[in-house]
């Protein structure tokens, strides 16, 4: 109750020394609120100030600070914060998958010939979106589209070939296990329309256009849905993490300049699909048997540990983090690898080379998986990826035997 009002409907019934006593109260309570208050907003102040202050932590504040040391240029800063969003929107919805009836197959293939999922067909649309609505892209490619997708850069100077797996391992999703997105941003192709040519033509000039190796990635990155919804991005200036604080919605910076971890400090984890070893060529299926026996680097009877997710993203962050390394060669059944080059084993690639790591192919794991020009949008790739140490015992084994 405002004291003014109370003081007059006191004012009938009091003495005035106990008036004065009652107001002088009152003023004090008053004041005590106000002050109270004040602090408040100024305690509320100083938290907003602590939060500006860390506000250069936040993914899109950080992107601009990087446009503007020239670390990437306006409209990679723009396609990159549409991609943050999309992810955003697809985490939530991958959170509430269950209770929203987004588990389960949607009914059709993809151009690989994988049975998509409700959710990857939901995610590629928020993903599309994202990057046409943006008009810095000029060609996308995309694990669930069969051919690349054109969009409009009618707003803006970039036009860079944008691809993405909008959800890797979306297997995992009924069972609440990790996935996440991949993208890989490509410099600005020349994917100009020749109105003259027909569809078929411009089609095929634009997945020419869109087939470029690792070495022309601008920017690469991914988004892992876990228990955490971590951001990891490079544009060729080391890899950073941004986890996304749900308290405000944004990507802040939790890992910088990330290093993958190498001798004494790598964990020595291999990860692979196991139950494919015996279609894997011999010398690959005795590499295994040194690492379980330890003998691969002199360390008999202390066995390398086994972990594998089944969804390239949650097992590359871990390698990234704790080290070790990742495996996915060829074997009888995929002759040539499951994951595809342009838009997850070439970004992934990239990620691993910027945190000092090595990421290789080959039948003797040494070919630099970045220097693949891929033939078709949707070729797969193996990959051998991790920590240096790892890679090269690899390549000494293979060159031993
Ligand atoms: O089931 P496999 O043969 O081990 O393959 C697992 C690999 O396939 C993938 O799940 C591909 O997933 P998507 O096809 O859902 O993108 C990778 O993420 C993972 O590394």
């Amino acid at each position: 109750m405002a004291s003014s009002s109370l003081s007059s409907s006191l004012s009938s019934s009091l003495s005035s020394k106990k008036k004065k006593m009652m107001m002088m109260m009152m003023k004090k309570s008053c004041s005590t609120r106000r002050t109270q208050k004040k602090r408040f907003y100024s305690s509320a102040s100083q938290e907003q100030q602590t939060t500006n202050s860390s506000a250069e932590k936040m993914l899109s504040i950080w992107l601009t600070r990087q446009a503007q040391l020239g670390n990437l240029d306006d409209d990679l800063v723009i396609v990159i914060n549409s991609i943050a969003i999309a992810c955003k929107q697809i985490m939530s919805l991958v959170k509430a998958a269950p209770l929203q009836g987004n588990i389960g197959l949607a009914g059709g293939k993809n151009e690989s010939g994988d049975e998509q999922k409700k959710l990857d067909v939901i995610a590629n649309d928020i993903f599309l979106n994202a990057v046409q609505k943006c008009g810095r892209s000029s060609v996308i490619v995309t694990e669930e589209e069969d051919h690349p997708v054109l969009s409009a850069t009618n707003v803006g100077n970039g036009d860079y070939v944008v691809t993405f797996d909008p959800i890797d391992g979306s297997s995992n999703i009924d069972a609440c296990v990790t996935t996440g997105a991949i993208f890989g941003i490509y410099s600005p192709g020349e994917c100009d329309i020749d109105p003259t040519q027909s569809a078929e033509e411009i089609m095929k000039n634009c997945t020419e256009n869109a087939n470029q190796s690792g070495e022309n990635l601008v920017a690469a990155g991914y988004c892992m849905f876990s228990s955490s919804c971590v951001f990891m991005i490079t544009t060729g200036h080391g890899v950073f993490g941004f986890t996304l604080d749900e308290q405000i919605g944004e990507f802040v910076m939790s890992h910088e300049k990330l290093q993958i971890p190498d001798g004494k400090d790598m964990k020595r984890i291999y990860s692979g699909n196991n139950g494919n070893v015996q279609l894997w060529a011999p010398e690959l299926r005795e590499y295994v048997k040194k690492l379980q026996t330890g003998e691969i680097d002199g360390r008999k009877g202390d066995p390398w540990s086994y972990r594998y997710i089944g969804a390239l993203i949650g097992d590359f962050h871990r390698t990234l983090l704790y080290g070790g390394i990742w495996l996915y060669p060829p074997d009888v059944k995929a002759t040539e690898g499951k994951a595809r080059l342009l838009y997850e084993v070439a970004p992934i690639a990239m990620i691993a080379e910027q945190a000092n790591g090595m990421a290789t192919r080959g039948k003797m794991a040494d070919e630099r998986v970045m220097e693949v020009k891929p033939m078709s949008i949707h070729q797969k790739s193996p990959m051998f990826v991790g920590s240096n140490s790892a890679v090269l015992g690899l390549q000494k084994f293979l060159k031993e035997h």
